[in-house]
């Protein structure tokens, strides 16, 4: 199995290029080495890799290095390709993936599963397709109050501040509050099973892969990114001061039964967005919906293959 590490120095403040200083001291098998040099180039490293995998039959094993958006993107790379895994070492701010997915910690782990890769597992992809586009998300595909957060905290220099004193997790916090006094709400309609739910005064809606989001808080407890299924979270009807309270209930999952919080189970479900509102998938910018958009939000199964340590 050939080993390639993607790395993105930039992920965490520096953090993943601490961790593969200290990893590599320890790593005794072949490997090859990437690093990221700009937004998207993950993908293409993944891409470039797979297509090598799939031509020989040569299973690769990559791991990316770096926070939430690198993952992201080497996963996008590597959609349906049988003969690449795909492992982690979590090194971002807020490193959601981390949480929700079984992660690579020691070279030894690594080298194990070189070894005997058994313990591998299929794993679902998210779906969110509008007009003709479709794009993917392993942990979170959000449109409302959590993307407009992701956008003024990747726009920040703050960002780097938080992660320079090891407060990244603090990081989507500042920013929730921030945003808070800024953001309008909308309106929606969920179709779901044939059944039509209108929703007004909506700050997010939330499509989850895995349990978390907005590092560290578990907005949807009961999701699991290998039972194809995704589940939908609305908050609405709910003040600024109640909104602030709730999500400081979010960060232990505890905010299930509350009146302001709708949860849906399910393989797919349509959107119609009433009104211009930014998107996120995985906490990277997806858009800016149109004034009355139909948004689908689904799963696609076996789409890739997590490594992980074998017990
Ligand atoms: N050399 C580079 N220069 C600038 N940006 C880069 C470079 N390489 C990758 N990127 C971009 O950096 C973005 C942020 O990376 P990543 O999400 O891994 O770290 P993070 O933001 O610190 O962590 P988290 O998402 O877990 O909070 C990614 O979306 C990626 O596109």
């Amino acid at each position: 199995m050939k080993v390639v590490f993607i790395i993105n120095e930039k992920a965490g403040n520096g953090a993943a290029k601490r961790k593969w200083k200290n990893l590599r001291k320890s790593l005794q098998i072949p490997y090859k080495l990437e690093y990221t040099e700009y937004p998207g180039h993950a993908t293409e490293i993944a891409k470039r890799y797979a297509t090598i995998a799939t031509k020989f039959s040569d299973k690769h094993l990559l791991i990316a290095i770096g926070g939430d958006g690198t993952v992201h993107e080497v996963v996008q790379g590597v959609i349906t390709t049988g003969e690449v895994y795909i492992g982690a070492i979590s090194a971002g701010s807020g490193n959601d993936f981390g949480r929700g997915y079984e992660t690579f910690t020691e070279a030894s782990e690594i080298v194990r599963f070189t070894q005997q890769h058994s313990n591998a597992k299929v794993m679902d992809i998210g779906v969110l397709q509008k007009n003709d586009e479709t794009l993917y998300y392993i942990n979170n595909a959000g449109i409302g109050f959590d993307a407009y957060i992701s956008k003024i905290s990747n726009e920040s220099k703050l960002k780097r501040y938080f992660n320079f004193f090891r407060l990244g997790k603090l990081t989507y916090v500042f920013f929730l509050l921030k945003a808070l006094n800024r953001f309008k709400t909308f309106s929606i309609k969920v179709i779901h099973n044939g059944e039509e739910q209108v929703y007004d005064n909506v700050w997010l809606v939330v499509a989850s892969n895995q349990p978390y989001f907005g590092g560290g808080m578990k907005i949807s407890p009961s999701s699991n990114p290998s039972d194809h299924n995704i589940e939908l979270t609305i908050i609405y009807n709910i003040s600024r001061l109640k909104l602030l309270l709730l999500f400081s209930t979010v960060f232990f999952g505890k905010h299930t039964g509350i009146k302001a919080v709708q949860q849906y189970s399910g393989e797919a479900f349509e959107v119609d967005i009433h009104g211009e509102v930014i998107g996120h998938t995985d906490g990277e910018f997806a858009g800016i919906t149109e004034k009355n958009q139909r948004i689908h939000f689904g799963v696609m199964h076996h789409a890739w293959h997590l490594a992980r340590k074998t017990s």
